[in-house]
C-alpha cells in the first residue's frame, strides 16, 4: 500500500463505489459493485497527474492486451475499461480478495503451494511469451489470488513486445526481482530475465523476502543492485525445501543468462520434477500451443525469441528432436520504478519511485503505447488461448513403446481413442516440446544417456493429463 493517501474514486455510470483495495505508483485499486451483471469488481483508475492523452493510451492498450491474455486461467481477468468524467483511464478487473505479495511476508507459504503458484505462473507467462509479448514485472505484488485461491499474474502495464525494445527506451524496473543485465541496463528484458524473474518469485515466496536482501543489512536499492550484479544467491533456510528446489532457483538465477532454463515451461517443468520427488500431485501449467506459436523459425540462439515448440509434418518422417524454435512466438518495496535509458544508470538507482517519477512515468507510458500498439496489431489475429475447462474426457496415453532405431530412441504409443483434430505434445527429457498428429516419435541424445518423454493430448486447444514417463538407453556409440 503507497504512503500518500488514495486518490477520490471517480462517479462510473453503472458502478456503485465500495471502498479502497490498494494503491501503486499510478494508479488506485477500487472496489465497485457492477450494476449489471450484478458483481463486485476491482477497479484500477489511473491518478491524474498521469493521466495525459499517452496514458490514456496505454491504459487502454493495456485493458486490450489483457483482454487478449486474460483468457488463459493463470492471467488476471479484464472486464472492461474507460475514462472517468474526471478525465482519468480505469480497468474494470476481477475482483483478488488476497494477493500473495501481501502474503508471503507475513506467513510461511508451504512448499506445496509455492510450487503450484510458481507452475501456474510459470504457464501464464510461457503464454504471453508465445504470444510475443514479455511482461517484464513478474513479481510476488503482481501475483493475485481468485476467489477460488487460483494463482493469477497481473499489471502488464509495462510488457513490451519481444524483440522490439531498444536499448535507449525507459523501461520498469522492480529492483529485487530484476535480472541483473537489466538492472545494470545492459538488457531491457527478454525470455532469459523473465525466467529470472520467475526464480526470484518463487524463492521471495519460500523465503518471505526478496533473493538478496538480507536482516540486518543494508538493503537500499543501490546496495541490492550490488548483490544481484554478483548473482551469490543464499541458501534457503528451510528444512522443508529440497536440494532440488534450491538447484532450480539457482539455475534460474544464474548470472549468466544462457545458463538459467530456456524458457518459462522449462522452469515449469522443473519445479513439476520437484513435485514429482516431493510425492505431491503434479500442477499442470496451462500453455498455449496453437499453431501460430510455432509457424515460424528462427535463429535458435537468439535468446529474445521463444524457442522449443517443433511442429512437425505428419506427411514426413521425423529425423531427429533437434529444436526448431518459432518467432512468433528500499527492499521492501514491491514497487516497481522507471529507469531512464542505459546510459543514465544514476536515475535508475531508487526503490521508489525515481525522483521525477512523472517524466519518467511517461517515458514508459511512451514505450508501453508504442509496444501494446505493436503488441495488439499482432495479437488480436494470433494470441488463442485456451478457455475451456477439462471436463475429463481427454484421453490419457498409456501405451507408450521404445524401441532403438538408426541408434535413434523411438517413441510410438496408440490412437484409440483420438477423435479427428487431437494433437499430440510430446514433452522431452531435454526440455524440448513438440506438437504432432502423428503417434510416433523420434529422437536422439548423448550416446549411452537414456532419454524419455511424456506424451499429452491435446483436444480442441485444451491439454489432458500428460502420460507416465516413458524412457530407454541410447546404445553407446549413437550420433
Ligand atoms: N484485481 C484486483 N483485485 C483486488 N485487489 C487488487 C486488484 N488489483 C490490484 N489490487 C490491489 O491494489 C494494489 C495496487 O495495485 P497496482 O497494480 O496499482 O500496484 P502495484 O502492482 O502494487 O504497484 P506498481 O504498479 O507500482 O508496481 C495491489 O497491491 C493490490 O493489493
Amino acid at each position: 500500500m503507497s504512503s500518500r493517501l488514495p486518490s477520490a474514486p471517480p462517479v462510473l455510470p453503472g458502478f456503485t463505489y465500495s471502498s479502497i483495495l490498494g494503491s501503486g505508483g499510478f494508479a488506485d485499486v477500487f472496489l465497485y459493485e457492477q450494476e449489471t451483471p450484478r458483481r463486485r469488481v476491482a477497479v484500477k483508475v489511473m491518478l491524474s497527474g498521469y493521466a495525459d492523452q499517452a496514458a490514456r493510451d496505454v491504459f487502454s492498450a493495456e485493458a486490450d492486451l489483457m483482454a487478449q491474455l486474460s483468457t488463459h486461467p493463470a492471467i488476471l481477468t479484464v472486464h472492461q475499461s474507460g475514462v472517468s468524467a474526471d478525465g482519468r483511464p480505469y480497468l474494470v478487473m476481477e475482483m483478488c480478495p488476497s494477493s500473495v505479495g501481501d502474503r508471503y511476508r507475513r506467513e510461511r507459504l508451504g512448499v506445496a503451494e509455492v510450487l503450484r503458484i510458481g507452475i501456474a505462473i510459470a504457464g501464464a507467462v510461457e503464454s504471453a511469451h508465445r504470444a510475443g509479448v514479455l511482461h517484464r514485472d513478474i513479481k510476488p505484488s503482481n501475483i493475485l489470488q481468485t476467489a477460488y485461491g487460483n494463482p493469477v499474474l497481473s499489471d502488464f502495464g509495462i510488457a513490451a513486445v519481444i524483440g522490439t525494445v531498444a536499448p535507449e527506451q525507459s523501461v520498469g524496473l522492480s529492483v529485487p526481482w530484476s535480472a541483473p543485465e537489466v538492472v545494470s541496463g545492459a538488457s531491457q528484458g527478454d525470455i532469459a530475465s523473465e525466467v529470472w524473474s520467475l526464480g526470484a518469485t518463487v524463492y521471495s515466496l519460500l523465503a518471505g523476502r526478496s533473493p538478496f536482501e538480507s536482516s540486518g543489512s543494508d538493503n537500499t536499492p543501490a546496495e541490492l543492485m550490488t548483490r544481484i550484479s554478483r548473482a551469490k544467491l543464499p541458501p534457503l533456510d528451510r528444512s522443508d525445501v529440497p536440494e532440488r528446489l534450491e538447484v532450480v532457483l539457482r539455475r534460474a538465477m544464474s548470472r549468466r543468462p544462457d545458463a538459467r532454463q530456456r524458457s518459462a515451461l522449462e522452469f515449469a517443468r522443473e519445479l513439476q520434477m520437484v513435485e514429482a520427488e516431493l510425492g505431491i500431485a503434479q500442477t499442470q501449467p496451462d500453455i498455449a500451443v496453437d499453431e501460430w506459436a510455432h509457424a515460424a523459425v528462427s535463429d535458435p540462439v537468439d535468446r529474445t525469441r521463444q524457442t522449443a515448440i517443433r511442429q512437425v509434418d505428419p506427411g514426413r518422417r521425423p529425423r531427429r528432436s533437434r529444436p526448431v524454435p518459432s518467432e512468433a512466438a528500499s527492499a521492501d518495496d514491491a514497487r516497481t520504478v522507471v529507469r531512464e535509458s542505459v546510459g543514465s544508470p544514476g536515475r535508475s538507482t531508487t526503490g521508489r519511485r525515481v525522483a521525477e517519477p512523472r517524466r519518467s512515468r511517461r517515458s514508459a507510458v511512451i514505450l508501453s503505447v508504442a509496444a501494446a500498439t505493436v503488441v495488439l496489431a499482432a495479437a488480436v489475429t494470433t494470441v488463442v488461448l485456451t478457455a475451456e475447462r477439462d471436463d475429463g474426457t481427454i484421453p490419457v496415453v498409456n501405451d507408450i513403446a521404445a524401441t532403438i532405431e538408426d541408434d535413434m530412441a523411438v517413441f510410438s504409443w496408440s490412437s484409440e481413442d483420438a477423435v479427428e483434430g487431437d494433437n499430440f505434445v510430446i514433452t522431452s527429457s531435454d526440455g524440448r516440446e513438440s506438437i504432432q498428429r502423428t503417434t510416433e516419435y523420434r529422437m536422439d541424445g548423448t550416446p549411452g544417456d537414456p532419454v524419455c518423454v511424456t506424451v499429452t493430448v491435446r483436444r480442441a486447444g485444451r491439454l489432458g493429463e500428460p502420460s507416465a514417463e516413458k524412457c530407454i538407453d541410447l546404445p553407446d556409440g549413437a550420433g
